[in-house]
């Protein structure tokens, strides 16, 4: 079975552009997705389908969730702020009703050299990660992206093993995206889909 991740898993629906970003850095890291596939057949034993209660059990797949929040924003630049007052941020002084867009990459990326993501929180307490981002307008659906996601993510990795078509090396896979709010895949990601049978 032959299929684009990106095209299949609707590109309408801005977040599943995750699911389509993971898949990117575990293609282009085979070791990573063996690990977590490895895991994930270990643990969940006998089961046809990944629920949500399975998921506080796979310690090394949820890292792999959050390394994935970390590299893929999926809106670094957010929307854009208005201030309401004088204000000033290190030495530049901004003034009322100025727009603001905030690098949320440059800061993440500053901030994250060295951490482990084991101990990091993605609920907007820890601003090293903030992919839901943190105050007053973290993202609402928080609780839900994260565990759509990782059921999602994790069923794909349990059931299936990926390949990329003969054609294209891991290299090959690029990060081009679509302009907009959301960092939708350019290109899609075409990848050979195989159904896992466990050896007995
Ligand atoms: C992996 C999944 C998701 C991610 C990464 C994500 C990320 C974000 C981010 C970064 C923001 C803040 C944007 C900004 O401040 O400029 C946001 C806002 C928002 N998100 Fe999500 N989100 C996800 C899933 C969802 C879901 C499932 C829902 C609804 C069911 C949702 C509803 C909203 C709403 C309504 C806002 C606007 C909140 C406001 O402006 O006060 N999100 N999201």
């Amino acid at each position: 079975m032959m299929f684009s991740v990106e095209h299949n898993i609707s590109r309408k629906r801005s977040k599943s552009c995750m699911i389509v970003w993971a898949m990117v850095e575990l293609m282009r890291n085979p070791m990573v997705m063996r690990k977590a596939q490895e895991e994930l057949r270990t643990i969940i034993r006998d089961k046809s389908f990944i629920e949500e209660e399975d998921l506080p059990k796979l310690e090394y797949f949820r890292v792999v969730v959050k390394e994935t929040f970390r590299l893929q924003l999926t809106d670094p630049l957010l929307i854009l702020r208005e201030t309401f007052e004088k204000c000033r941020i290190q030495r530049y002084d901004i003034l009322p009703k100025t727009l603001l867009v905030l690098n949320v990459w440059q800061l993440v990326e500053i901030l994250n050299l060295g951490i482990s993501q084991k101990r990091l929180c993605l609920k907007g307490r820890d601003f090293k990660l903030i992919p839901f981002r943190a105050g007053r307008r973290i993202c609402p659906g928080m609780i839900l992206g994260v565990a759509t996601f990782e059921i999602a993510l994790a069923n794909l990795l349990y059931s299936l093993d990926w390949e990329l078509p003969s054609s294209l090396k891991k290299e090959d896979i690029d990060y081009d995206v679509v302009p907009g709010i959301a960092m939708h895949k350019k290109n899609p990601l075409c990848l050979m889909a195989k159904k896992f049978s466990p050896k007995i």
